[in-house]
């Protein structure tokens, strides 16, 4: 298989769409029941979105990667069937919040002490709307492995994230990584807070 037939997402493998909108001003997800659907309103744009290929986070189905977003956790609210939501994982950082019956992660949330605490995590394609921010790079790469992709297919996986203009990171991208460091040194007092 060619790199270019690697599948990484369905919301990018066909090339990344950038019809992110100005003054956007965000939209409804709903989770994949057929019924009484779940539903999260989200009321800004997203910041921050990337591809993700840890296996805490959700995928759609057949997908070997995430995509994911963060958003201000005042701009989220629940406005249909929080009765079916359940923590995916309680001791994750990241409280994901997961329809009970179909298994759609809704939002992760951030309850303790740390650098991303008051960003929610979403995943923009559950919702009908265009115009949300467009991925930018993919972050833990690596971990894919650890869902189940082939390491001797890491090559390809790695060519086809760049040529689609999102590069690949094992961790999250520089910038993130350096925000998480500024916020640990300050802790520290090893940088003034
Ligand atoms: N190799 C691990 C990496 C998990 C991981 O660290 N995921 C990142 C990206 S979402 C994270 O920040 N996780 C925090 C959490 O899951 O709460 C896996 O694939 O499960
Ligand atoms: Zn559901
Ligand atoms: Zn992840």
């Amino acid at each position: 298989m060619a790199h270019e037939d690697v599948k990484i997402h369905p919301a990018v493998d066909n090339g990344v769409k950038h019809d992110e909108k100005p003054n956007f001003s965000g939209g409804t997800l709903t989770c994949n029941c057929a019924t009484d659907k779940v539903e999260v309103k989200i009321s800004a744009q997203t910041a921050h979105n990337h591809i993700c290929g840890c296996t805490q986070c959700w995928k759609p189905e057949g997908a070997d990667f995430s995509q994911v977003a963060v958003v201000d956790r005042n701009a989220v609210e629940v406005t249909a069937h929080p009765e079916k939501l359940k923590v995916v994982n309680e001791d994750a950082t990241i409280l994901r919040h997961a329809c009970k019956e179909c298994g759609t992660h809704m939002y992760g949330r951030i309850e303790k002490d740390h650098p991303f605490h008051g960003l929610d995590f979403v995943h923009t394609e559950l919702s009908d709307e265009t115009g949300w921010s467009a991925p930018q790079f993919a972050a833990f790469v690596s971990s894919a492995i650890e869902g189940g992709v082939s390491p001797d297919r890491m090559g390809d996986v790695r060519a086809r994230l760049n040529e689609l203009g999102l590069p690949p990171y094992d961790a999250l991208s520089p910038a993130l990584m350096d925000a998480i460091a500024t916020f640990t040194a300050k802790k520290k007092g090893v940088l003034p807070a």
